[in-house]
């Protein structure tokens, strides 16, 4: 079984304005919410791409009603801890350029957290643990590292797709997968990259501390996979960028659907970059005929 964690689930508002008037009136155009937050949106790819996974993380109020009402209605298997306080509503604002102001999440109380680590003990060994994005600002800055230890002593193998701290604590327990984008990768070393030569440079520093798989996805630039095997590159397939909302998770999702079925690192890669692309190039999350439509154009080079 895979788990997806989402400890800060959102609301996604898509807000469409054709022209943005700060400091005054301005219409949205089309406006929709979708259930966000980067696990859930992993469970959604996973869904589409046919791989058993249960979402886990925590959901409260009329916001959390909204997400997991959304979920079942895609089918998407869910087992939520409900709490108290309101789940956050992320804006993504899409005028001339793309504009996002997250929340910064709801506090949870100790009661909840045990309830979750309760259900966390039904990781067992041969599972994989997903756990993605912010976490609430009221857990310890060490919960993923906990949550890490835990799966590992319970036998479950694990990726992680977050930022800064919590992401080099992630590294010594040898993560299947870590996925920074460009930016958070040099946000992590304080560096800026020009070239494919510099980000694997960089890339090879998580891998010498402990990643099996990294990728660094560069937007429309496609991105890198790093692996002690060999390091290989995928451009983006070309098409009309709609909602990059969730591309990311889209990648994490395919390749480690594809790996666990495959055991293969480049071909996984390619699913990765298809579920990407195929994310980006629609208003909502990709569908499996999008992403299986782009696999077949994208090619994996060694570098
Ligand atoms: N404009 C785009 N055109 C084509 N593919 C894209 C575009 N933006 C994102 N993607 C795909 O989605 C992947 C992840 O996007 P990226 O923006 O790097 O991640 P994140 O959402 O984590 O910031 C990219 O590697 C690429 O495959
Ligand atoms: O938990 P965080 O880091 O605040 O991110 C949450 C946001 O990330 C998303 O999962 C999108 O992430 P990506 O675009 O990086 O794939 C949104 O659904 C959500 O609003």
């Amino acid at each position: 079984m895979i788990y997806t964690i989402t400890l800060n689930p959102s609301i996604d508002y898509i807000v469409p304005v054709d022209k943005l008037d700060l400091g005054g009136l301005s219409y949205m155009n089309n406006d929709y919410k979708l259930p966000g937050g980067k696990g859930i949106n992993v469970s959604r790819i996973l869904k589409a791409l046919r791989a058993d996974a249960v979402a886990l993380g925590f959901v409260g109020g009329f916001t959390g009603k909204f997400i997991e009402d959304a979920l079942d209605e895609l089918d998407v298997r869910t087992n939520f801890v409900n709490i108290q306080e309101d789940t956050r509503i992320n804006i993504k604002l899409k005028a001339d350029q793309e504009t996002e102001i997250n929340g910064r999440g709801p506090a949870l109380s100790d009661e909840e957290v045990a309830r979750f680590l309760k259900q966390f003990e039904e990781v067992k060994d041969g599972d994989t643990v997903i756990l993605s994005g912010s976490k609430p600002p009221s857990l310890p800055d060490n919960f993923y590292e906990q949550l890490i230890q835990r799966a590992t002593d319970q036998g479950a193998a694990f990726a992680i797709d977050t930022t800064g701290a919590a992401l080099e604590a992630s590294l010594s327990y040898q993560p299947l997968l870590v996925k920074p984008n460009i930016h958070e990768l040099e946000a992590l070393f304080d560096v800026k990259l020009q070239t494919d030569e510099e980000v694997i440079a960089y890339g090879k520093k998580l891998l010498e501390r402990g990643a099996k798989h990294v990728i660094i996805s560069m937007g429309g630039d496609g991105a890198l996979l790093i692996t002690k095997q060999g390091n290989y590159k995928a451009k983006a397939p070309k098409g009309k960028l709609i909602n990059s909302v969730g591309a990311g998770d889209s990648m994490v999702a395919g390749f480690i659907s594809s790996f666990l079925k495959s055991g293969d690192p480049a071909e996984s890669f390619k699913t990765a970059v298809a579920s990407g692309s195929a994310t980006a190039f629609s208003e909502d999350l990709a569908t499996a005929e999008a992403i299986e439509k782009l696999r077949s154009q994208i090619q994996v080079e060694t570098i």
